[in-house]
């Protein structure tokens, strides 16, 4: 059984979707397995973001991934990498498919609603970014 990290960014708490985004997880049979709101703070969103330092974007994108609460998730199930990758659809939400999240709730490619591990090794990175053993356990059934 494959887990994975995924948040709901600041556009989608201000915008009351963590219901929505949550039950779209579930729906497709993800199980949320750890869970908490929070906020983070710039430097702990540069320090998330550390491998986009080099992008063009990566100044605003750290300034809006702290500029107000999101929810942390640990998703669980069969390839739930690639699983709620599929889910969450393309990065900019015009080009995203028909039903996903970021299709119908992003608002453009910065703020698009949702984040989703993209590899095993970035899963295990940000899961430990994110949660304590103890936390993780207490998930476990
Ligand atoms: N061209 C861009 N302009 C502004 N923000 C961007 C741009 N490209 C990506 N971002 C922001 O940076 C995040 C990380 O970019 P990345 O290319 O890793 O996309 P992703 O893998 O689809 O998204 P995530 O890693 O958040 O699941 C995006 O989700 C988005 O919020």
């Amino acid at each position: 059984m494959e887990r994975t990290l995924s948040l709901i960014k600041p556009d989608g708490v201000a915008r009351n979707l963590i219901g929505e985004v949550i039950r779209s997880f579930e729906k497709a049979g993800l199980r949320v397995v750890a869970l908490k709101m929070l906020r983070l703070t710039k430097e702990e969103a540069k320090e998330f973001y550390i491998v986009h330092k080099e992008r063009p974007f990566y100044e605003s994108l750290t300034d809006y991934m702290s500029s107000g609460p999101i929810v942390a998730l640990v998703l669980e199930g069969e390839k739930a990498i690639a699983r709620c990758r599929e889910i969450m659809g393309a990065t900019d939400p015009a080009e995203a498919a028909e039903g996903t999240i970021r299709k119908t709730f992003g608002l453009d490619k910065e703020k698009n609603t949702v984040h989703g591990s993209d590899s095993p090794e970035s899963a295990a990175r940000e899961i430990a970014f994110f949660f304590s053993e103890r936390e993780l356990l207490a998930g476990t059934r």
